[in-house]
């Protein structure tokens, strides 16, 4: 498995989304708006919600790319960063008391 994470992603998608570069989808993106950016999310959903019904796990793979993709891109708008998002499902290992049993091999 790659080593390649969410947070090389996030970086790469801060760089591109100010390079002014005509030929960059994220700064196309970026610069359509969050009401374009979050319509363009919700359509990589339902694609994810399709393969996982009616595709096989490569395309179900594929769709999930393209929506961690332009989720990361809305989070970057809406200035929540990927370690903002783990903090909170962190918090929430918490609450269920998941963490604790995980630490102690439960
Ligand atoms: N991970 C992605 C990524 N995933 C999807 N996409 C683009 O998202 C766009 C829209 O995807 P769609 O699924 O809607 O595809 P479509 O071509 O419109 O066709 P349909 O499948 O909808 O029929 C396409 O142009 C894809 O290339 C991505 N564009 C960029 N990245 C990453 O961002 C980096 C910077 O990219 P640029 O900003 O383009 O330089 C890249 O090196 C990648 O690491």
């Amino acid at each position: 498995m790659t080593n390649f994470s969410l947070q090389d992603l996030e970086a790469i998608i801060a760089t591109r989304a100010t390079s002014g570069d005509a030929s960059s989808w994220t700064a196309t993106l970026v610069g359509s708006g969050i009401n374009k950016a979050a319509e363009k999310l919700g359509e990589e959903a339902v694609e994810t919600v399709i393969a996982a019904i009616a595709e096989d796990s490569t395309k179900t793979r594929d769709e999930a790319a393209d929506l961690l993709f332009h989720l990361l891109v809305v989070l970057h708008m809406k200035e929540v960063s990927v370690g903002d998002v783990m903090d909170e499902l962190e918090r929430r290992t918490g609450q269920s008391g998941i963490t604790e049993k995980a630490s102690r091999g439960g």
